[in-house]
């Protein structure tokens, strides 16, 4: 059997660029809105400064305006608070994304409560949650949105296809699942708790594994021809005697590459989707907030 087709994240996502920086431009021409992005990090973590970077670079790429909050890792919680007060007011700002891992001292759920809903252009706040599981007006986590957008272009209609996900976090399961679902997909959500997950992974026509696991999902647990979107981005020991790290999914790659149809990669997968679908509902957002229309995206 012939390898599986690899699902290319960075052109796909390059395309979807392409389209949202036409559209700041129409905006920018016709009605003199930018819509603006703020970031706020706080602490040093190498791994965020990397994302923080690549997302302002990303923002600015596309014609919006990238605010960039960097704050000690010692910063107290109610300075948090307050600087998100602050950019819930500010006109200039249209998305607010607080990274995430936050500091043990600081309550993220209590951070991400305290983001405008209509800026919370990550989409945790509980009324997006809420609206994202009634089917309203919401806007949707990155990855999983970024996920189905490479899975829509892949399969077409996915309506009655089998749908497993791996992994019940709040940032890519659940809202996984529930696009899914909205999608007509037979959704299981599997987690560590779930008996013969192999046999369970074995009926699924999607697989999105999102559990953190580096190569977890083995070649022999998937359905032949079945598509995998694999979301782990696991830093990991190059196998020796090479030295230094590299990124492998939570798929076994080189397995699962022989029996799917299709699989995305690590990198170059379901990364740049993120960001991409970050810039997007960034700029859904700002429409929103100028009650104004907007083309299909
Ligand atoms: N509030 C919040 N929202 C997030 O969306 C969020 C977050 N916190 N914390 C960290 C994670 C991680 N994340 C990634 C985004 C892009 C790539 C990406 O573009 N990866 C590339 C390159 C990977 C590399 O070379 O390091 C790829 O997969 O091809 C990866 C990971 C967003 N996150």
């Amino acid at each position: 059997m012939t390898d599986a087709t690899l699902i290319d994240g960075n052109a796909f996502s390059a395309g979807l660029r392409d389209r949202i920086r036409a559209q700041v431009h129409t905006l920018r021409e016709t009605r003199r809105i930018t819509p603006g992005l703020a970031v706020v990090l706080v602490g040093e973590d190498p791994a965020s400064q990397v994302y923080v970077r690549s997302k302002h670079k990303r923002t600015v790429e596309t014609g919006m305006e990238s605010f960039v909050h960097t704050l000690p890792a010692d910063t107290p919680e109610d300075e948090l608070l307050t600087l998100i007060a602050g950019l819930n007011r500010d006109p200039q700002v249209h998305g607010i994304l607080v990274q995430l891992p936050l500091p043990r001292h600081i309550d993220a759920q209590k951070v991400i409560e305290a983001i405008d809903p209509a800026k919370d252009v990550d989409g945790f706040h509980p009324v997006n949650v809420g609206r994202l599981a009634a089917g309203g007006e919401a806007l949707v986590p990155c990855t999983p949105y970024g996920s189905l957008l490479l899975l829509k272009d892949r399969l077409g209609d996915l309506s009655g296809l089998e749908a497993v996900v791996i992994g019940r976090s709040n940032i890519v399961g659940k809202p996984m699942a529930q696009l899914l679902l909205q999608e007509n997909c037979t959704v299981t959500i599997a987690h560590s708790r779930t008996r013969d997950l192999p046999a369970v992974v074995r009926r699924a026509d999607i697989v999105v594994a999102a559990v953190g696991k580096p190569e977890m999902v083995r070649g022999d647990w998937l359905k032949p021809g079945c598509t995998v979107i694999d979301v782990g981005i696991n830093r990991v020991a190059k196998p020796a005697p090479e030295e230094g790290t590299r990124l492998v999914g939570d798929v076994a790659f080189a397995e699962a590459v022989t029996v799917a149809g299709a699989i995305t990669p690590v990198p170059g997968g379901v990364g740049p989707m993120t960001i991409a679908c970050l810039l997007r509902n960034t700029l859904v957002a700002c429409a929103r907030q100028n009650r104004l229309p907007l083309d299909a995206i």
